[in-house]
């Protein structure tokens, strides 16, 4: 799914009205009739007071046509114009006008001064955020702060409309006293990019996308700068396998790393590229984990080098497709000299994990030597220690795409939505739960995303692919395991099942399947 920005939104609509023959107005009744069916469809009639608080922009406006719509069908409403600005819009006034023509009580008119205490909401009430929507352009002032302080002490059910009011879409929050936080967020046309970045997930605990019928051409053909990962994205990547395929054809896949009490991580990246279709596999080892590699993955050849305890002097005659290095390499001296010497012959493609990373970020001229579209998996941690740090998320990304753009890598940034950034394209994932913050599952990641390089996926393909069926994986063995039980191991098991998940058909209603019986 593409995610707009908001000039593209404000385009989309121009175009939608032009190209449809409607008016703006049209528009914005379409945008509050959705909101209103969703609203009517799960509350039946309900008479839970309804607090419908508006601004005076086209977020207001709809915030109105809803409130219009709930009060000729009977819903115990109550309306409230937060009015903070002079500069009203067009359909805002229009809207304004034509609740007044079903309802004796007017809209409250605050202008930002009024006692809150006047306002009374209770905790089993309903509000609806509806002041400021993608045309905030500046941080809320201290009367509306406080009112979003009050909508958040009464514990009352808070659904904004488009974004929870006090979000911006392309720049942080000042204060996060002076932002919704909703319930649920019901979003026109895109979800908005600050419903998945770490600082400002927390505003919204769910969101959803309202058709409105922006021009679908519109749609279909812009390109956006961020994509939505789901597995209606990654179906048309996979490679299906020709009948008289052999393991040739599906590349060979090295790990470079582990030290001593660190083979496991190995054995984890090693046995995710394999499940994930990698025809070999070899690690390169220290000399210590020979013995616990062979015996517990006996599909996997091992190289050790000459060091006991860790990887000291990178040498090896064969020509895998592609290594993954990094997990459990530890950073000792003898390790960086030799990966620095390693990187400075080696042309086959990377994918760097962990240690690896800081291996580069302590030594930042060897980034000078990565192979084109080398990939790079930093948890924020690892991420800060090899782009500096940052005041926001906004700046993070920025400081990303630069850094992707200036070393021509991949920059995975792992996380609850993580996020693939290749130049000035992004991608975030949505698969995944709370489970994978356990030992081993970025491992196993870099072992997917290496096994998918091997099999011929271009690298950027590989990452956004793996990064799917990891957190895929991840949620079906939560059925077994639950959040806290899952460990990486579990992960790996159910990468088969991840695939499968791709090619199934979504469930019949129970309604019809019972019909056909
Ligand atoms: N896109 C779509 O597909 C459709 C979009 N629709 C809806 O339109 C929404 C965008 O509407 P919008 O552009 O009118 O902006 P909106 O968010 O209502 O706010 C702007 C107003 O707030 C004001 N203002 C700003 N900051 C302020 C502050 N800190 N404190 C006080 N005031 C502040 C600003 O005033 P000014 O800065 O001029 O003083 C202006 O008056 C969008 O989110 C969606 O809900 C649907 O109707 C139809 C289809
Ligand atoms: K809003």
């Amino acid at each position: 799914m593409k995610l707009f920005s908001k000039e593209q939104i404000y385009e989309g609509d121009k175009l939608t009205t032009e190209r449809q023959n409607i008016s703006s107005t049209d528009l914005m009744e379409r945008a509050g009739t959705q909101i209103f069916n969703w609203m009517h469809a799960r509350m039946q009639g309900a008479q839970v007071p309804i607090h419908v608080f508006c601004g005076i922009g086209n977020n207001g406006g709809d915030g109105l046509v809803l409130a219009r719509h709930l009060v000729t069908h009977g819903y115990n409403v109550v309306c409230y114009i937060v009015n903070c600005s002079d500069k009203r819009s067009k359909d805002f006034l229009i809207n304004y006008d034509r609740i007044k023509s079903v309802s004796n009580t007017w809209p409250n008119m605050l202008s930002c001064k009024e006692d809150l205490s006047e306002i009374t909401i209770g905790g089993d009430d309903i509000i609806v955020d509806a002041v400021f929507g993608i045309g905030l352009n500046r941080p809320p002032n201290d009367w509306v702060k406080h009112l979003f302080q009050k909508f958040k002490v009464s514990k009352a059910f808070t659904l904004s409309i488009d974004i929870p009011s006090g979000l911006f879409t392309d720049r942080a929050v000042d204060d996060e006293d002076a932002v919704v936080y909703a319930g649920y967020t019901l979003s026109f046309q895109s979800p908005k990019l600050a419903f998945f970045l770490p600082g400002t997930q927390k505003f919204t605990v769910q969101w959803e996308v309202l058709d409105i019928g922006i021009d679908r051409d519109y749609l279909r053909e812009t390109e956006t700068e961020v994509e939505l990962i789901a597995k209606h994205e990654v179906l048309p990547l996979y490679k299906p396998r020709q009948k008289f395929a052999h393991k040739g054809d599906f590349g060979h896949v090295m790990i470079l790393g582990g030290s001593y009490g660190k083979i496991g991580a190995v054995n984890l990246a090693s046995r995710s590229a394999l499940s994930s279709g990698a025809g070999l596999v070899t690690v390169y080892i220290p000399t210590c984990g020979y013995h616990s590699m062979q015996t517990a993955v006996p599909e996997v050849m091992v190289i050790t080098d000459e060091h006991e305890t860790h990887i000291s002097n990178i040498n090896f005659d064969i020509q895998p497709t592609v290594i993954g290095v990094g997990v459990g390499l530890g950073t000792s001296e003898d390790t960086v000299k030799t990966f620095a010497a390693f990187l400075k012959k080696n042309t086959i493609p990377l994918v760097i994990d962990a240690d690896g990373i800081n291996i580069l970020s302590r030594n930042k001229t060897l980034l000078n030597l990565l192979p084109e579209q080398t990939v790079l998996t930093p948890h924020l941690k690892e991420l800060e220690r090899i782009i500096g740090t940052w005041s926001d998320d906004f700046e993070m990304l920025e400081k990303v795409k630069a850094f992707s753009e200036k070393y021509n890598v991949i920059v995975l940034i792992k996380g609850a939505h993580s996020i693939t950034v290749n130049k000035n394209k992004m991608y975030i994932n949505t698969t995944g739960n709370p489970g994978m913050a356990t030992a081993g599952s970025g491992d196993v990641l870099t072992g997917m995303i290496s096994g998918l390089i091997a099999q011929g996926y271009t690298p950027l393909a590989a990452t956004i692919f793996a990064v799917y069926l990891h957190g895929k994986s991840a949620d079906i063995s939560l059925e077994d395991y639950g959040y806290q039980s899952l460990i990486a191991s579990h992960i790996i098991e159910k990468i088969g099942e991840a695939y499968i998940d791709l090619f199934k058909q979504p469930e019949q209603p129970k309604e019809e399947t019972q019909q056909k019986q």
